[in-house]
């Protein structure tokens, strides 16, 4: 049987998919399955190519977006002339937010931008009350709903018909309406959020609407026809308009079998954090840390020492110039000038030491090489414990989607992402106290285990938290310290609420560029101690890459980051977005932090991030769920709202993708960017903060706004977000650092700047 197809089309929204699988978990008069095809707004580029398609479709659904319809093709693609003509006048259509006003406007009434904007805020719905049928059958009078607008529908032409409005400072507006003598409905509220009622009932009473109107005008005899004319066909056509939305996966899934080599050593040792850092201290060969140095619940509960060795492989992607490298660590035979030539290509593949490759590929592709490199690696051994070695490293912010890495290739060139496979590594599981040391191939240093071995405090607490280094930086080196231009910042802000105002995004993560330049080298090392004793946090982490011998073009990054972006496990996804932050002071206690943290400013803050992040694992895996809402987390300087969101279905034979898939296509961070994220980062990246960061790297975020992590070799993956960090790309002779924060409607320029003031600090302290 043919399926209820409906066509969805999105305005690269950050709430679309949420929206899909909405629709998609319906099912139409008792049985029949709903199957949806998204396709953007400027998938057409005209209602003429778009005509042809609609006799496959049941029905059309326009989403909500940034943008308004009065502006034309430009600004909401083909949602600006959907409604003009005549080509839908039989299609039973349903608007949602950018969608409804469209097709409000399309019959002659106004659109204007509302004096007091709603962006992440929970409303009651209030029905006419002779219209609780149609699309509000069964509803009770009043039903709670979420609402993402700047502009509405200010004056509704008599072709409009009332169904609900809902008040505030505002007034009376429209909430929900039909089209007279058109199977066309609307509403202007986001029936999907995660804190909207009785959205399902609305889809499902618009689909049943749609099915009935169908067999009335004879559309469902007509799809059936040209169904079973050439079944063939019609799947080919859906098929054909599903790929243009790119979901491929990286690589195919398949069942890794467990390797003898793999071995794993136990120690039982204390449970304090501190454990990491000072055994690392101990250990004089070259690591990378990914270290608790504040174990709390669910997150920070494992530290990792990740050993590189000589056949340790580097991957590193340049997007500048398109291009990864790909050597053995500290290759003696792999020079900077041979990286050099050949990221210009300069040089040929002959004059290439034998563990050298350059790859021309985009930034895309990269995480197709990822994927190759590790197939052959993955092996199913140890599931329970997160890493057993595998690639670690950093991505940076211009890996994401929809940002570029703007810097010239001719200047400087910018590593956007660093990965090194690692086969040897210390684990300890900080909630039971054991330490494991584990090797991908039977070759763990023995001097490492000896050591262990011999080590005697590894189970007194008290002599772990008794570190030795100091919470000072050494006397003797001053910093010169660029800070964030407050000019800048506050023209930026005010520039960043006219974008907001008019409907092009609901809220931008504004960020700054902080550049500390030291008197002296300090080394990276001596730096993260003195930064974790300072700033403890769940995802501290130390990479010290020194990949290539004999150079300072080398990349550093110390983080103690307190937000998770994604873990994985073999069937599920985790990831924790922060938004909401007070500043700790000696008075304000928990309970006042709530208070401050659940108003309406940072409750939409939070919220609009959270259903963004539901988009984003939408679009990949069928069960997402909100775990946590809104909780309150403690950290040294400030108190932070936080969310976690839960998606499962990784190890279903239906759903093709990997961690690796849903990491590559939530990227950058929603955290780091504000919704919706393609209008949100373009805006940031091209408007808003090459001005504000002159001294960065050409309006660039590099490493911060980036995630670090890890991919282990037993499958499982854990990022966080790159905030609350000092990274170098030239071997610590300068510092930077980011902070920022989501301004939305709510935001007052004095309470942002003291917000980026107090994150700057979380890592800035350290200096003074
Ligand atoms: C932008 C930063 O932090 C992000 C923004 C937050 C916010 O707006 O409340 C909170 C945590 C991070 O996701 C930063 O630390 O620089
Ligand atoms: N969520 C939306 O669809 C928003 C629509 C429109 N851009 C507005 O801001 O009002």
């Amino acid at each position: 049987m043919v399926p209820f197809n409906v066509l969805f089309i999105d305005s690269y929204d950050s709430f679309t998919f949420n929206v899909v699988r909405l629709i998609e978990k319906q099912l139409v008069n008792g049985d029949e399955l709903v199957r949806v095809t998204t396709i953007r707004n400027d998938t057409f580029a005209d209602m003429k190519q778009l005509v042809g398609e609609l006799d496959y479709f049941d029905c059309v659904i326009v989403g909500p977006g940034p943008g308004n319809p009065v502006n034309g093709f430009d600004d909401v693609g083909i949602v600006s002339c959907l409604f003009s003509g005549d080509e839908l006048a039989e299609v039973p259509v349903l608007g949602i937010c950018l969608g409804f006003q469209a097709m409000c406007y399309s019959q002659g009434s106004a659109i204007d931008e509302l004096e007091t904007i709603k962006h992440g805020q929970v409303y009651p719905i209030e029905l006419l009350s002779e219209k609780r049928f149609g699309i509000f059958d069964g509803y009770p009078a009043t039903f709670k709903s979420v609402r993402y607008h700047s502009l509405h529908v200010s004056r509704a032409s008599p072709m409009v018909i009332p169904l609900a409005t809902t008040d505030d400072e505002n007034g009376s507006l429209l909430m929900a309406a039909k089209i007279k003598q058109r199977p066309w409905y609307g509403v202007q509220y986001h029936p999907e959020s995660c804190c909207s009622e009785l959205g399902d009932r609305l889809i499902k009473n618009f689909l049943q609407l749609a099915y009935d109107e169908n067999v009335r005008n004879g559309r469902h005899e007509r799809k059936k026809q040209l169904y079973e004319q050439n079944p063939a066909h019609f799947g080919e056509k859906l098929a054909e308009l599903d790929g243009t939305i790119d979901h491929s996966c990286i690589f195919k899934k398949f069942k890794p079998v467990e390797k003898e080599e793999v071995s794993v050593r136990k120690y039982n040792v204390s449970k304090v954090a501190e454990l990491t850092l000072k055994l690392s201290d101990k250990i004089p060969d070259a690591k990378f840390i990914m270290a608790s140095s504040k174990v709390a619940d669910h997150r920070g509960e494992w530290s990792i020492i990740a050993l590189p060795n000589e056949r340790s492989v580097v991957l590193t992607h340049y997007s500048q110039v398109n291009r990864t490298t790909i050597y053995k660590w500290r290759d003696p035979k792999v020079t900077e000038e041979l990286i050099s030539r050949a990221l210009n290509g300069e040089s040929n593949e002959a004059e290439f030491p034998e563990s050298f490759q350059v790859l021309h590929e985009d930034k895309s592709h990269f995480w197709i090489t990822m994927g190759e490199f590790m197939t052959d690696k993955l092996v199913s051994n140890h599931q329970e414990i997160p890493f057993i070695g595998g690639l670690v490293g950093t991505l940076g912010y211009e890996m994401g989607y929809y940002v570029y890495n703007t810097v010239p290739a001719d200047e400087r060139l910018i590593p956007d992402a660093k990965l090194v496979y690692i086969e040897n590594c210390i684990v300890i599981d900080h909630t039971s106290g054991q330490l494991y040391c584990i090797s991908l191939c039977d070759q763990f240093p023995a001097h490492i285990t000896q050591m262990l071995d011999e080590c005697e405090w590894l189970n007194d607490d008290n002599q772990c938290r008794d570190v030795s280094w100091s919470d000072q930086l050494p006397a003797d080196v001053s910093f010169d310290i660029q800070m964030p231009d407050q000019e800048q910042y506050a023209s930026a802000f005010r520039r960043a609420q006219e974008y907001m105002h008019r409907g092009d995004s609901y809220e931008l993560c504004l960020t700054t560029q902080t550049n500390v330049t030291p008197s002296k080298r300090i080394t990276p090392w001596r730096m993260f101690q003195t930064l974790v004793r300072r700033n403890p946090a769940p995802f501290s982490s130390f990479f010290e890459f020194s990949d290539v011998l004999n150079t300072d073009n080398t990349l550093c990054l110390l983080s103690t980051s307190p937000e998770r972006f994604l873990k994985w496990d073999a069937d599920t996804c985790e990831l924790r977005p922060i938004k909401g932050t007070v500043k700790k002071t000696a008075h304000t206690t928990r309970e006042q932090a709530l208070a401050i943290l659940r108003t309406p400013k940072e409750f939409g803050e939070n919220l609009m991030i959270l259903d963004l992040i539901r988009n984003d694992l939408y679009e990949l895996l069928p069960d997402v769920t909100v775990r946590e809402f809104m909780v309150v987390e403690e950290y040294q300087t400030m108190y932070q709202l936080v969310s976690v969101v839960e998606a499962r279905g990784l190890s279903s034979p239906r759903v093709p993708y990997t961690g690796l898939d849903v990491l590559r296509h939530s990227l950058p961070p929603g955290s780091m960017t504000g919704a919706p994220k393609k209008s949100s980062v373009q805006l940031l990246q091209l408007h808003l903060e090459p001005e504000l960061n002159r001294g960065a790297l050409a309006g660039t975020r590099g490493l911060y706004s980036g995630v670090t992590g890890y991919w282990s070799a037993n499958g499982r993956g854990d990022w966080s977000v790159n905030i609350r960090l000092l990274h170098t790309y030239n071997n610590g002779h300068s510092w930077h650092i980011g902070a920022g924060g989501a301004l939305t409607v709510l935001s007052s320029l004095d309470g942002e700047l003291q917000e980026m003031y107090t994150k700057l600090q979380s890592t800035l302290q350290m200096f003074n």
